[in-house]
């Protein structure tokens, strides 16, 4: 079941978002002496990484870490990690340490087990993920139908990451070759935050909350299992 807020203003959805992942990093730092946060591109969440960047929180005791990547050169104007160094990895959250996605591999499959091997030093239960959602019902780079999302989605996959190759339908530009988080990842952490704006992403929001295939609309996932809790933050 997830848990929906609904502003009216998007400026009233951010300062209330910062505050709630301000308390959850806060608590999972007094539970287990450090947090994990893990973190989504796009164009919707810088708002909410820059104002967080600034929050009073022990930063140098927190790992952040991204739910998803293009394949992309850390330079490269669509990579998301430059998009967290850019927005977050600033003010007081510089101190934070950040795991990257993007290694030197030519493709994201061939990168896959370096990633892997990252990620698996990163502190679990991971604290906080903060996902966004495409038109098209895609969470992370869980995109419909793409090469690699079944073995992403399997509950028996034990792998935290995976490399997608998107339908070039599916993403603006040249961002096919993705690496994401597996759902066992998302399934690991101890609160899920969607975040996204608009009626239009709402409409798709709405039919993803019905049964479906998975494979059509990946957020599916996570809308429909009752590990994690799950939340939705949402402005027009
Ligand atoms: O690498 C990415 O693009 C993101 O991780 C992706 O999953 C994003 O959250 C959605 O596509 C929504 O993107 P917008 O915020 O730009 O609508």
């Amino acid at each position: 079941m997830v848990k929906e807020f609904f502003f009216e203003q998007r400026h009233h959805l951010f300062t209330a978002l910062v505050a709630e992942c301000q308390d959850v990093l806060a608590e999972a730092l007094s539970k287990h002496g450090v947090a994990t946060l893990l973190v989504s591109g796009g164009s919707t969440p810088a708002p909410l990484y820059e104002a967080l960047s600034k929050t009073e929180l022990n930063w140098k005791k927190i790992k952040i870490a991204l739910v998803d990547e293009r394949w992309v050169d850390p330079a490269h104007a669509a990579s998301n990690e430059a998009l967290i160094r850019r927005t977050l990895l600033i003010n007081n959250a510089k101190a934070a340490e950040f795991i990257g996605m993007k290694t030197t591999a030519k493709t994201a499959s061939s990168g896959q087990g370096e990633t892997e091997a990252n990620y698996r030093k990163l502190p679990q239960p991971f604290s906080l993920a903060i996902v966004g959602m495409g038109p098209d019902g895609h969470t992370a780079s869980l995109f419909p139908r793409a090469k690699g999302l079944a073995d992403a989605l399997k509950p028996d996959n034990d792998n935290l990451t995976a490399a997608i190759s998107a339908n070039q339908s599916e993403v603006t530009g040249p961002n096919t070759e993705r690496m994401t988080l597996t759902l066992s990842a998302l399934m690991k952490t101890d609160r899920v935050i969607i975040l996204f704006t608009g009626e239009d992403k709402l409409t798709v929001f709405s039919a993803a909350q019905q049964p479906g295939p998975v494979e059509d609309m990946p957020i599916r996932a996570l809308l429909h299992q009752e590990q994690v809790p799950v939340e939705l933050y949402w402005a027009p």
